[in-house]
C-alpha cells in the first residue's frame, strides 16, 4: 500500500482491484447464497460485478490532493458554494448503495487560491466511491479542502437514502439521514447560518 499523504484522512491510495480473485469471490457466494453460478444468466456475473467493483470503488485509488492540485488566483475571500452534487456510494456495513446529494460551501485561501468548480464533484467521487460511512465522506471532503486548498472555512452538507435502511432491516424507504461538518471560519455561529442558508437554497 502507498501512503500519499498520511495527516489527511482518506488519503492512502490503495492497489488496484484484484479482478480474478473478485470473480471468484462472486463466484462462491452465489454458490452461498444457493445460486446456481453456472446456469445461464449468472455464467457472466462473476465478471460484471468484478467489472463494476472497479468502478464503484475508484475512489481508493484516487488522490483527494491530486483533485485539488490546480488551482487559480483568484481574488475572492467570499463564500463559494456549489450544491446538489449527486452523490453515490456504498455502505461499508451491508455494500448496498445509499445515495443523494452533497452540497459544499468554501471561503478561499487568503493568498485567493480557489478550485475549479467540478473539482468539488470530483473529490466527493473520491470519497464517495470507497466502502462508507456517510459521516466519514462528509468530514473528509470538508478536511480535504483545508488540507489540500487551504480553505479558510468549509461547510458540507450530505443528504442520502440508504438503501440498507429502505429494501431490508428496518425498511423504511424515504427516510434521508443529512449529515454536516464545519470547519475554520465557518465555525462562527452567525456566518455559518447565512452558508447553511444558501447552502439549503429554499429547500427547508
Ligand atoms: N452511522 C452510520 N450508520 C450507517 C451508515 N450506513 C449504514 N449504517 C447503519 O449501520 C448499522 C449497522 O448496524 P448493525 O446492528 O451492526 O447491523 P445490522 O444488524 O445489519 O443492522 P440493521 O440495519 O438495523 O438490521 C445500521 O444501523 C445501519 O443503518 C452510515 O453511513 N452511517
Ligand atoms: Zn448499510
Amino acid at each position: 500500500m502507498v501512503v500519499s499523504n498520511p495527516e489527511a484522512a482518506g488519503s492512502f491510495v490503495h492497489p488496484p482491484v484484484d479482478v480474478p480473485r473478485a470473480r471468484a469471490a462472486v463466484r462462491e457466494f452465489l454458490i452461498a447464497i444457493g445460486e446456481d453460478p453456472d446456469r445461464d444468466g449468472l455464467l457472466e456475473t462473476p465478471a460484471r460485478v468484478a467489472k463494476a467493483a472497479v468502478e464503484l470503488y475508484a475512489g481508493l485509488r484516487q488522490d483527494p490532493a491530486e483533485v485539488l492540485s490546480k488551482t487559480f488566483p483568484i481574488e475572492h475571500e467570499e463564500l463559494v458554494i456549489v450544491r446538489d452534487i449527486p452523490m453515490y456510494s456504498t455502505c461499508e456495513h451491508h455494500l448496498l448503495p445509499f445515495h443523494g446529494v452533497a452540497h459544499i460551501g468554501y471561503i478561499p485561501a487568503a493568498d485567493g487560491k480557489v478550485t475549479g468548480l467540478s473539482k468539488l464533484g470530483r473529490l466527493v467521487e473520491v470519497f464517495a466511491r470507497r466502502p462508507q460511512v456517510q459521516e466519514q465522506i462528509t468530514t473528509q471532503v470538508a478536511d480535504a479542502l483545508v488540507t489540500h486548498l487551504g480553505a479558510q472555512g468549509v461547510i458540507v452538507v450530505v443528504e442520502a437514502e440508504h438503501l440498507c435502511m429502505s429494501m431490508r432491516g428496518v425498511q423504511k424507504p424515504g427516510s434521508r439521514t443529512i449529515t454536516s461538518a464545519v470547519r475554520g471560519q465557518l465555525r462562527d455561529p452567525a456566518t455559518r447560518a447565512e452558508a447553511m442558508s444558501l447552502l439549503l437554497g429554499g429547500k427547508r
